[in-house]
């Protein structure tokens, strides 16, 4: 699904309203129909509601929900800020249906005095700015949006497209922004719901369709996408009948070091439920018992070194598909020294997480001997160290594409909606997962699942949005079961199959 821009929500509506057509007055009831519909399927009328509308069509959305709860049978109080700005027209319509029909029901609200009490139970729905803000917002309607915060344990809070204080498409740090619980966004994702940053504001996201023309859907080019089960059932390639197991590839995983073998064990697991044909684990002589018995299915080849892999570079050889490196590997200059030798032998796209990752910040100039189309897997603080610092998550995410264009590799920053940046400058979020994968070996775990589709001949960018998606499907269907708390990395790997099955059941 693509992500659009602000300007490009606004153009799409004008589209719709000069081609579909409609007129901007309609549209806007059948956006607000839209949420007012998902008010009645969850609350019932007995519930008083309160929406705070601004004086654009994001408060045009807010007066026309009003009217639509108020026929339903609901008390609404419709609190209307006034501060100064001139409606929108699409306001003004709206303003007066619900002055003739429901005077009594209009609270208007000059000063943050004139904050109502409200009743225990109520629901305050968000309709102060959508799309349009365009500066922080400030002085007493600053005060407004705090006084709902603050009593956002007590009230469930509902923004209508967005919160209102955020800025789609740039970063709201320091800005007061609507904590809400749920939004109801129309048509599409916004960018800023994505960033780790506004964690706190958008809550439980419901992407409502409200009909924006499918032409200019089609027709216009996004830079940020969101993964869907649609995307991911183009990308899987179901096994051909006459498959051996020479079909599927021959990874070779490097891995492990004393006292980490959990991580390269983890990552073969993982490497083999993604389908790997065959896997060979390069790992120091300290892992080869356990390695053997912690995967039978994978082969096991021993390092020089007891302790530490030095010599990885002397396997890597046609033979294999691709090559995982990283989990638990250790940054001894000896590794290091290996990895560089290898970079010069091994030309094919390679799966690099952990502490692969770690060797590239400390001699970045390999960065630039990868082969192109390598998958680079860091999380945050690996990020930071590869290539700085930023001041908030939206210079980072431009920074994370920029990277991935001028080294032609893919890199993904792992978070809640985990960005995967293209060569091609595209940059994807994939949307399961959840925060019981925040736990040790998780990364392993899709180091593993990477090599595994890599090694199946799946191109690098369907081998990263499909792995990266099965990786939290299998996290969610665990937790589902075990609860976040308990599941633990190994469960990711144990609902592989399940992922699998209920992504891509056997009968499509
Ligand atoms: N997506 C769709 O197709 C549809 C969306 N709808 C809804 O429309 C809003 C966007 O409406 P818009 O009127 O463009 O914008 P807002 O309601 O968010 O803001 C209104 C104006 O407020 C001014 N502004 C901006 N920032 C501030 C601020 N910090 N303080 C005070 N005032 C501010 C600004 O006007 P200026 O003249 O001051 O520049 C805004 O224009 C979208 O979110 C949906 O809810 C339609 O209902 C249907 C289709
Ligand atoms: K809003």
């Amino acid at each position: 699904m693509k992500i659009f821009t602000a300007a490009q929500i606004r153009e799409a509506d004008a589209y719709t309203i000069s081609n579909e057509p409609i007129s901007s007055t309609s549209l806007m009831e059948r956006a607000a129909g839209r949420c007012a519909a998902w008010i009645e399927d969850r609350y019932t009328p007995a519930q008083p509601i309160y929406i705070f509308c601004g004086k654009g069509n994001n408060g045009g959305d807010g007066l026309v929900i009003a009217l639509q709860l108020l026929q339903q049978g609901y008390p609404v109080t419709a609190c209307l800020l006034e501060y100064g700005s001139r409606a929108s027209e699409d306001y003004t319509i709206h303003f007066r249906q619900l002055h003739q029909q429901y005077p009594g029901r209009i609270r208007e609200i000059a000063d943050v005095t004139g904050f109502p009490e409200l009743p225990p139970g109520a629901v305050i729905i968000d309709a102060i700015f959508g799309t349009g803000l365009n500066k922080p917002i400030e002085g007493w309607l600053a005060g407004i949006v705090h006084k709902i915060n603050d009593v956002k344990r007590q009230h469930t809070i509902i923004a209508v497209d967005m919160p209102s204080g955020l800025m789609a498409d740039g970063s709201s740090r320091n800005m007061p922004v609507i904590h809400a619980q749920y939004t109801l966004s129309f048509q599409f994702y916004k960018l800023a719901f994505l960033l780790p940053e506004n964690a706190a504001f958008a809550g439980q996201v419901h992407v409502l369709p409200i009909g924006l023309h499918p032409e200019y859907i089609t027709q216009t080019p996004a830079r940020y996408h969101i993964t869907d089960i649609d995307m991911m059932r183009t990308i899987y390639q179901p096994r051909q009948p006459f498959a051996h197991k020479g079909t599927y590839g021959h990874a070779l995983l490097i891995a492990g070091s004393r006292g980490t073998m959990g991580a390269a064990v983890l990552a073969a697991r993982a490497c083999l439920r993604a389908g790997a044909g065959l896997l060979t684990c390069h790992v120091p002589q300290c892992g080869y018992e356990i390695m053997q018995l912690g995967e039978p299915a994978a082969m096991c080849s021993t390092d020089e070194q007891p302790d530490f892999n030095t010599h990885f570079h002397e396997q890597a050889d046609a033979r294999y598909k691709t090559i995982g490196i990283g989990p638990g590997l250790g940054t001894s200059a000896a590794t290091a020294r290996s990895f560089e030798k290898l970079l010069a032998v091994y030309k094919r796209p390679m799966v690099i997480d952990a502490d692969a990752l770690n060797i590239l910040s400390v001699y970045p100039y390999l960065l630039y001997q990868l082969p192109a189309g390598s998958i680079l897997t860091p999380h945050p603080k690996e990020f930071e160290r590869l290539f700085g610092s930023t001041t908030n998550d939206f210079e980072r995410l431009e920074l994370l594409s920029r990277q991935a264009v001028r080294l032609q590799l893919y890199i993904l920053l792992k978070g809640r909606y985990t960005a995967i940046a293209c060569p091609d400058g595209a940059v994807y979020f994939n949307a399961t997962g959840n925060p019981g994968m925040a736990t040790g070996g998780s990364g392993d775990v899709l180091t593993g699942i990477l090599t595994g589709l890599l090694a199946q001949d799946y191109s690098p960018k369907a081998a990263i949005l499909l792995g990266v998606w099965l990786h939290g499907y299998a996290g969610d269907l665990a937790s589902a079961e075990l609860s976040q708390e308990a599941m633990t990395a190994g469960d990711i790997i144990n609902f592989m199959g399940k992922a699998f099955l209920s992504c891509f059941p056997p009968e499509m």
